[in-house]
């Protein structure tokens, strides 16, 4: 497979996904992945050891609510919906909906799955605002996932800590973007990565700061920042 990490060589990150990732991904998953790797913007899909670290995270915090931002062909969206249980429910936001009805829906539907997802078509902001008009949803998410437009990450994570609960978790997908957030010359920066880079940096250093969470920036896939809410 192509190299989607940030390690020293792809001889190690082969080694990580084939020794830990790979044996314990679902059946439904792998289906998942094999049939977004031919469909355009393949890249985009959350990379499995990222995957598997919210997993492990939805498992810990015994997420039911959740809400994702960014879903494409489903990847994400299918791990967390595998990972709540049957009467969980996750609000899943993507401007578009195609690639998921190309692609992730039919998987849904096998997996047994498609119940558990509220598939909202829209713009995040909106969606997160018209969560927050309704009071009864404050402090009652217990996880979210970000993966979409970097330049409204800061604006995302204002709202989402209204929706989770105290010692609710987000994650953040892409905060080391490809490495480039810690490249000191912008000329050596891909053209791909320009435009998202500087909110990226912002966006860390701003996480950094921000006592109203425990924090992690854990650098699998291209970086995920694991956040939980603290009062
Ligand atoms: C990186 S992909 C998501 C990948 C997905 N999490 C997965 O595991 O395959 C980013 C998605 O965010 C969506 N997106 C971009 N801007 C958005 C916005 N403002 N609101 C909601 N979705 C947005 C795009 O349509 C795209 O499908
Ligand atoms: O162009 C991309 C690439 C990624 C990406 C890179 C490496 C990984 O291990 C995972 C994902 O993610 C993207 C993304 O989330 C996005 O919104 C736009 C473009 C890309």
């Amino acid at each position: 497979m192509e190299n989607k990490g940030l390690l020293q060589s792809k001889e190690l990150y082969q080694y990580i996904l084939n020794t830990s990732v790979y044996p314990r991904e679902s059946e439904f998953l792998k289906e998942l992945r094999d049939a977004t790797a031919n469909y355009p913007g393949a890249l985009m899909g959350t990379a499995p050891d990222a995957g598997q670290l919210m997993t492990l995270l939805l498992g810990l915090v015994n997420a039911k609510k959740t809400v994702e931002i960014g879903v494409f062909t489903g990847y994400s969206l299918l791990l967390t919906a595998l990972a709540i249980p049957e009467d969980g429910k996750v609000t899943a936001i993507d401007v578009s909906r195609k690639a998921y009805d190309d692609i992730g829906l039919p998987i849904m539907q096998k997996a047994g799955v498609e119940h558990k997802i509220d598939f909202v078509e829209s713009p995040a902001l909106p969606v997160l605002d018209k969560l927050l008009e309704n009071t009864e949803n404050e402090g009652t998410f217990d996880f979210a996932y970000v993966d979409a437009d970097k330049v409204n990450y800061w604006n995302y994570h204002e709202k989402l800590l209204k929706l989770l609960r105290v010692g609710g978790v987000v994650v953040y997908d892409n905060t080391l973007w490809g490495g480039s957030v810690a490249m000191s010359d912008e000329s050596l920066v891909p053209e791909p990565y320009r435009a998202s880079r500087r909110h990226s940096i912002e966006f860390n250093k701003l996480i950094a700061a921000d006592s109203r969470i425990r924090m992690s920036q854990v650098p699998v896939g291209d970086g995920s920042t694991v956040c939980v809410r603290l009062h």
